[in-house]
């Protein structure tokens, strides 16, 4: 399905990506783990094609993604849409009309400058906010929204794109526990619901093991794990992340299983 063959990224003499070779048959969710600098971010950019790879290949259903100019990049990065730590939202926009603007690859210049969008679309964006439980701040300007709230704003605009593949940077490094427990887990939903693949850098442990099917580990550049959560052991994190004996999980964990553990408030009521 999604094949990525000695993928690699120079800046200069920097290689931020080495050699990457991830072969994923199936829309699974996927957690990118690695401390900073390991070529994360690169890695997704490539994927998405905002940075052009120096070597290697990026196949989906054996189109070369890699290859693809003008048009047929712009469709690419409507199929494969991208989500951020920051959100990227207009934040003195309606939130409706911030997902309205998944739409912007699809409709004339026209219609963008005049902010004229087809009653379907406004239909079916406001049902993607229902979905992830925000519908009531439709009129409301993004900036009005709490973090958490922005987040899934920004997921209803990938949403509306109707990707196969839903890339996250470091979707929660911004938000509070209780937030990122409910953007993860739209994410998961929108995973298993819709059968779309996600790959998501997520800088805690915890994040990856609770949500993801499969993580994949980098370091320096280099992909070196690849498995299960089951499968990322503490000594496998430790060399992930290139500490010594004295690391500690509680080092890149949120603080969500001990939410969990605590009598903390119900999920909803940050809604
Ligand atoms: N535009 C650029 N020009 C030069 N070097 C870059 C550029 N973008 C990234 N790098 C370098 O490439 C390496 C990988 O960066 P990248 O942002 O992909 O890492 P990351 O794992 O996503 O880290 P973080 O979690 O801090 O974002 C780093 O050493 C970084 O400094």
């Amino acid at each position: 399905m999604l094949s990525i063959n000695g993928l690699t990224k120079r800046f200069g003499d920097k290689i931020a990506v080495d050699t990457a070779n991830i072969q994923i048959n199936e829309p699974a969710m996927i957690g990118i783990i690695g401390r900073s600098g390991a070529g994360k971010s690169t890695l997704l950019r490539m994927l998405n094609r905002l940075s052009d790879a120096s070597d290697g290949e990026i196949l989906f259903k054996n189109e070369d993604v890699t290859a693809m100019r003008g048009a047929a990049r712009r469709q690419w990065q409507s199929r494969c849409a991208m989500i951020f730590q920051q959100f990227n939202l207009v934040p003195r926009m309606d939130v409706v009309s911030n997902v309205l603007h998944g739409t912007l690859n699809r409709r004339s210049t026209l219609a963008t400058m005049f902010n004229l969008y087809p009653r379907s679309d406004i239909h079916k964006a406001i049902d993607i906010l229902d979905r992830l439980g925000i519908a009531e701040q439709a009129p409301k300007r993004a900036e009005a929204l709490s973090g958490g709230q922005q987040q899934r704003v920004a997921i209803a605009r990938a949403l509306m794109q109707d990707p196969a593949i839903i890339l996250a940077d470091e979707p929660i490094a911004s938000l509070d526990p209780m937030n990122a427990q409910v953007v993860m887990q739209s994410l998961r939903d929108i995973h298993e619901e819709d059968g779309r693949m996600v790959i998501a850098n997520l800088h805690t442990l915890d994040t990856a093991r609770r949500y993801c099917d499969r993580v994949i580990g980098m370091r320096d550049g280099r992909i070196v794990f690849d498995g299960t959560p089951a499968q990322l052991t503490t000594g496998v994190a430790r060399d992930i992340y290139g500490a010594g004996s004295d690391f500690s999980e509680a080092a890149t964990s949120t603080e969500i299983e001990t939410l969990d553990r605590t009598d903390a408030p119900k999920v909803e009521a940050v809604a």
